[in-house]
């Protein structure tokens, strides 16, 4: 069954005020799909208008090729799980998950069938008739999984589900709701602010920003090959170089980054010369041991952190620029002290280049 989503150039006003500008997306079917941003970036505008609640002002969502323009939210082939899961707290976990069923008809032996299915899938077999108030975080979580399954949806929307656990069960439950989604195959569709929750479970992840989505892509490609200046600097950690464009060669970009001299790095997308760019280097990629003649800083250490595998540093430039810098522990030494000055050195292929910089 195709289970794809397209958002066909959407846009949302809200009165003037455009929450999201002209978007055209294709969610395959089967697909775990994250939309990745900050606090009011439109995460939860995209949710509703895919699942009916709010209507696009330009354009349609189309589900599995099929125009929902007309098709109230009861009627689509989706289901929501919201961030506070929204259990019925006095009923048990099965009359939960047989809930939307039987509100839509469905006989008590079938019912029970899919509960109890449900059940096995979300790793609770035995829980049908206890308290839903009975039951942990982590638990209920899965319950309300299975609820939004019964009902036997082609699109399963998730509206920032893991943000009321504690860090490890939020890092547990990424697991089995990766799992879930796999064992299902139905399309997930999932909002977070949480670039660890969005890279760890998602096949592709579209980052946003002010209404705009700035990159779609796998995880890797978002994290190595960020196409915006916003993009580079939300997802992982980065250090940001400003400066202007010096010379191009090939795909080879120097940066004439003031006292700081000329940076080389890749260019991505289109770039002139004279132009404002930025220069990303992510922490990783810095090293104590010169690589490349003339990519290098000389830098105060500020704090040092071992982390065990490897050490964190941060570091200020002659000029005032903080870095962050991480390192194998194997190439700690004994004088890399708060004070003590080192220098840095990366290589070109490890640094992109972006134009603009308004964003860092
Ligand atoms: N009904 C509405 N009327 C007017 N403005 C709205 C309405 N709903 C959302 N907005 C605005 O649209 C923008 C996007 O909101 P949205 O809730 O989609 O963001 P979000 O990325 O989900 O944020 P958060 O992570 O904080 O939930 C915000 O500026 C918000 O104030």
């Amino acid at each position: 069954m195709d289970s794809s989503v397209h958002l066909d150039n959407v846009v949302m006003k809200f009165g003037d005020f455009t929450a999201i500008q002209q978007s055209d997306l294709k969610i395959e079917s089967g697909e775990f799909f994250s939309f990745l941003g900050p606090s009011g970036c439109g995460k939860t505008t995209i949710l509703n208008m895919i699942s009916g609640f709010l209507d696009p002002t330009e354009g349609a969502v189309k589900i599995g090729g099929e125009d929902m323009r007309g098709v109230p939210a009861n009627k689509r082939p989706t289901s929501m799980i919201f961030q506070n899961l929204a259990l019925f707290p006095l009923m048990t976990v099965a009359e939960n998950i047989e809930f939307g069923l039987e509100v839509r008809g469905v006989n008590k032996r079938d019912r029970k069938k899919a509960s109890d299915r449900l059940l096995e899938l979300v790793a609770l077999p035995d829980s049908a008739d206890k308290q839903v108030s009975a039951l942990s975080g982590g638990q209920k979580q899965r319950i309300a999984i299975a609820r939004a399954l019964a009902v036997e949806p082609r699109v399963l929307l998730l509206d920032e589900p893991l943000s009321a656990l504690d860090l490890k069960l939020r890092q547990h439950m990424r697991t089995e709701l990766k799992e879930i989604q796999r064992k299902t195959g139905i399309t997930f569709i999932y909002i977070t602010h949480d670039q660890g929750e969005a890279l760890t479970m998602s096949d592709r992840v579209a980052v946003m920003s002010a209404g705009q989505i700035q990159q779609v892509a796998d995880p890797i490609t978002l994290y190595r090959e960020p196409v915006t200046d916003f993009v580079a600097s939300f997802v992982g950690e980065n250090n940001a170089f400003k400066g202007s464009i010096q010379d191009i060669n090939g795909s080879e970009i120097v940066v004439d980054c003031g006292p700081l001299g000329k940076l080389v790095g890749k260019g991505v997308g289109a770039l002139t010369k004279g132009q404002e760019a930025t220069l990303f280097i992510r922490p990783e990629h810095i090293s104590l041991i010169p690589v490349v003649e003339g990519n290098s800083f000389d830098v105060t250490i500020k704090e040092i952190n071992f982390e065990g595998a490897y050490l964190t540093l941060n570091a200020e430039t002659t000029y005032g620029h903080s870095l962050a810098v991480q390192i194998g522990s194997d190439q700690y030494s004994s004088n890399m002290t708060p004070g003590a000055h080192i220098s840095l050195s990366y290589h070109n292929k490890d640094a992109v280049v972006i134009s603009g910089g308004e964003n860092v």
